[in-house]
């Protein structure tokens, strides 16, 4: 076999190589296209806003590498920083300067965060998250909501969002009931009751796995309340609305301070960070200063940690403004046109994320995001969009990641295609029952 990466290939010859070596072709599920038919395309590169595929076609992405991008593909600031850091070396099990000033940043962006541990992933983080909290609180069990996703770590895959939705999946063949015995699943936005055995409540502070789908009014400040009451920990998971729909994330923008944060995506500028953070009382616990357990060989690793202080130290208050009005105009737009194309949609939005629902009536938990998923038009409108040259997420659950190279044409296009797909999609779906 010719392994050879300079080969021409389209994208249906490398889906098929790539099965042959990778579990149905891909590294993680909510890339394979399963849930909308077809197969993935291959991308070979990004620019700012633009994805390249394999076979040279074009795509405006909203993927964004589901939100690690802000500043759209190959930016100059981060690239310029990740190479400095990749001469000097890439990895050396030490301590670098790197991940103290990464570190700096978060704390500079968020009150209320003394110390941070930084990991290579989400996960990490949420797990690493839940372990803290049951430390410091010597309790065991976790309340999450259903349909969001804090990454795939055992205890959490219990009525998950994201892929775990979108394959259909009540959480995960392996996971075995023990592990899931402490998992308190409540549905979003209904107020839970915390025990005195709950050590955390874990939640995404805008739900954006499961679709978009804003706190309501006065939910978390009520989870705030109950978690202190009760002695239990908050845990904001923002490891997509951290440094993205605000510059100090979720918990700035609705004056909730969590017991901890979780954070990834973008504070990696597109490489692999997570971190937990957190005030230094509660943070102290993890080893090496306490007695919780968390380490990794690659953890604070330079290149990343030198991308993602080159994606914050490029954002401030303009950067939040220009995505929130980016995204103010694409919701508007869409809603117009697949309207127009006499489809029932629901454009949900919080600052620059947003997620398309085919619904009569605002969506506000996972059930309702599953009903209106369940209508099946999604998959339609998705094609629809992606052989014009729009690509959105390859399931319904996930969100639209409009981001800083995103330009008012770029949105005014991805308008008037939306126009045309919807018409299409909704013929489709018509002919389909
Ligand atoms: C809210 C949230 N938490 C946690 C994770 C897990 O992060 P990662 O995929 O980096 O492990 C994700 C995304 O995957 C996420 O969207
Ligand atoms: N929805 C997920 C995280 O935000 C998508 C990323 C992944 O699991 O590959």
């Amino acid at each position: 076999m010719d392994m050879s990466n300079e080969v021409s290939m389209g994208n249906e010859a490398a889906f098929s190589r790539a099965c042959a070596s990778l579990v149905g072709g891909v590294n993680s599920p909510v890339r394979s296209f399963t849930s909308v038919g077809g197969s993935p395309f291959f991308i070979r590169e990004g620019h700012g806003s633009y994805v390249v595929d394999i076979e040279g076609r074009r795509y405006l992405d909203y993927v964004q590498s589901y939100g690690a991008i802000i500043h759209g593909h190959g930016d100059d600031g981060v690239l310029a920083a990740v190479m400095d850091a990749a001469r000097k070396g890439t990895t050396f099990g030490a301590p670098t300067l790197g991940e103290v000033e990464l570190a700096e940043r978060i704390k500079a962006k968020v009150p209320g965060i003394d110390l941070v541990r930084l990991t290579s992933s989400g996960t990490e983080a949420t797990m690493t998250a839940l372990r803290l909290a049951r430390g410091v609180t010597g309790r065991s069990k976790i309340i999450k909501f259903e349909g969001c996703y804090h990454g795939h770590s055992d205890a959490l895959l219990a009525s998950s969002g994201s892929g775990v939705a979108s394959l259909g999946l009540p959480a995960s063949v392996g996971v075995t009931p023990a592990a899931v015995l402490d998992t308190i699943v409540a549905p979003y936005n209904e107020l839970p009751k915390i025990g005195e055995d709950v050590a955390a409540v874990i939640v995404e502070p805008v739900a954006a796995n499961m679709g978009l789908v804003p706190a309501s009014a006065g939910f978390l400040q009520e989870l705030r309340r109950l978690a202190t009451e009760a002695g239990a920990l908050l845990i904001f998971d923002e490891v997509i609305t951290g440094f993205r729909i605000a510059e100090g994330g979720a918990s700035t923008l609705f004056g909730v301070t969590p017991d901890l944060w979780c954070f990834g995506k973008v504070i990696g500028g597109g490489l692999p960070v997570g971190a937990v953070a957190g005030p230094e009382e509660i943070m102290a616990y993890l080893a090496p200063t306490g007695p919780v357990y968390q380490a990794g060989t690659l953890s604070g690793n330079p290149l990343a940690t030198a991308a993602g202080s080159a994606a914050l130290r490029q954002l401030n208050s303009a950067s939040y403004r220009m995505l929130a009005g980016r995204a103010e105009q694409l919701a508007f737009g869409l809603t117009k046109v697949i309207e127009e194309a006499d489809l029932a949609v629901q454009i949900q939005r919080v600052e620059s994320l947003l997620g398309i629902f085919f619904a009569d009536e605002p969506v506000t938990n996972y059930r309702e995001a599953v009903s209106s998923v369940e209508r099946g038009i999604y998959a339609h409108f998705f094609h629809a969009m992606l052989k014009r040259g729009i690509a959105m997420a390859p399931g319904p659950y996930e969100v639209l990641f409009p981001g800083l190279a995103h330009t008012v044409d770029d949105v005014d296009k991805t308008i008037d295609i939306a126009s045309a797909a919807a018409v299409e999609a909704r013929d489709l779906w018509a002919k389909s029952r």
